[in-house]
């Protein structure tokens, strides 16, 4: 089975000839085949527990393009939801949940191994994605890093610098280092079960690390990737994990060993011949394409693909955008950018 998945074998190690391609968000709003589910499920979160529709949503780019990955549809903040925090999404504006910033809000959320009753329908849609995937097409499961997941559980939504999560770690480190941990164990659990269901891979997504300072840095994002990684090694010695800490900069290099992932994501903030130097020795690497040539396209797109296709040939490499893409990109660049790596087209 192996044999026929770029993306295990990139995980593991190898070289290919052409890297094997998925994008993040690659099931999302850009595609009209994505809204007119989401229009079918009501909303966002209707469509995440609906295991059905989420698989279905999972699938419709790997039918449009034949990506080599297919990421689980579900989202970060279905672990907040799970551990008690309320959650709903504003549309045009992103997701608000219930803060937790006191001892008494920290003690109110459920203990970690309580979330599967709630999680049950995103572990049912893992189920049917693993029977329903086409076979050389890699299953990854994902979930939030602690940092991540905090900083919206403690601001109640996205936040431009993370500002209200850096004041309570600062000024209240019981509840925080607290928050922490409930969220490090849930986090543990939940990936487990999603590989008991399927994942071949998972991925853990450190959106906000690039906020943390010096040995925050350490603390809040890599020791906490670190035990989520270790425990899930000791259980599942042989499923790979990417870990995507956003922003790390210079601190990419070192955080194969540091973390002991399988593989680094990295965003668009180094470039890809720095990338072949400091990080792909040390492992597979996933990533730096700009988002924005999704909108653009052209030429640029091309060069740029080119360019990272290039510097990354020499080592174990998955094609994927710095960031996720966004609603005003046009399927057509995808389709442009899959063709450029694959070398079909041009
Ligand atoms: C920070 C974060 C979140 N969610 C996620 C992150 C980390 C990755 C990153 O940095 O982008 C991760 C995520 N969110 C989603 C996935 C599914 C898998 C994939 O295709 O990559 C994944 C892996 C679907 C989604 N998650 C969300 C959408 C858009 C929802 C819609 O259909 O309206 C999708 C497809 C909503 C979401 N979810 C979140 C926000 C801030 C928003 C609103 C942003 C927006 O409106 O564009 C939290």
């Amino acid at each position: 089975m192996t044999k026929n998945k770029t993306i295990l074998r990139a995980l593991a190690g190898e070289t290919l000839p052409t890297p094997p391609i998925w994008m993040m968000r690659q099931a999302g709003r850009y595609l009209p085949e994505y809204r007119a589910t989401r229009a079918k499920a009501g909303d966002f979160l209707s469509l995440c527990y609906n295991p059905e529709l989420a698989a279905e949503v999972t699938l419709q780019p790997i039918r449009r393009y034949g990506f080599d990955g297919s990421i689980l549809f579900a989202d970060i903040l279905l672990v907040p939801q799970a551990l008690g925090a309320d959650l709903w999404f504003v549309t045009g504006e992103g997701p608000r949940l219930s803060t937790i910033t006191t001892k008494a809000e920290m003690e109110a959320l459920k203990p970690a191994d309580a979330i599967h009753d709630h999680l049950a329908p995103i572990y049912e849609t893992v189920r049917i994605l693993s029977r329903e995937l086409p076979e050389e097409t890699t299953l990854i499961g994902f979930a939030g890093a602690p940092w991540t997941v905090a900083t919206y559980m403690i601001a109640g939504k996205g936040t431009p610098d993370q500002g209200p999560a850096h004041a309570l770690k600062d000024e209240n480190p019981e509840v925080f280092d607290a928050l922490m941990e409930r969220i490090t164990l849930a986090t543990i659990e939940y990936l487990d079960m999603q590989i008991q269901a399927g994942a071949e891979v998972v991925k853990l997504f450190d959106s906000w690390a690039g906020s943390l300072q010096g040995t925050d840095f350490d603390r809040y994002s890599t020791e906490p990737l670190r035990q989520i990684i270790s425990a899930l090694k000791a259980r599942h010695p042989h499923v790979p994990i990417i870990a995507f800490p956003r922003g790390a900069g210079a601190r990419f290099a070192n955080l194969h060993a540091a973390t002991g992932a399988d593989c680094i994501a990295i965003d668009d903030g180094v470039s890809a011949e720095w990338v072949a130097e400091h990080v792909q020795p040390n492992g597979c690497v996933q990533g730096n394409l700009k988002s924005s040539h999704m909108v653009t396209g052209g030429d640029a797109l091309v060069q740029e693909t080119r360019a990272i296709v290039d510097a990354l040939s020499k080592g174990p490499h998955i094609f994927n955008l710095g960031h996720g893409i966004t609603p005003d990109a046009d399927p057509e660049n995808v389709q442009l950018m899959i063709d450029t790596v694959r070398g079909t087209r041009g």
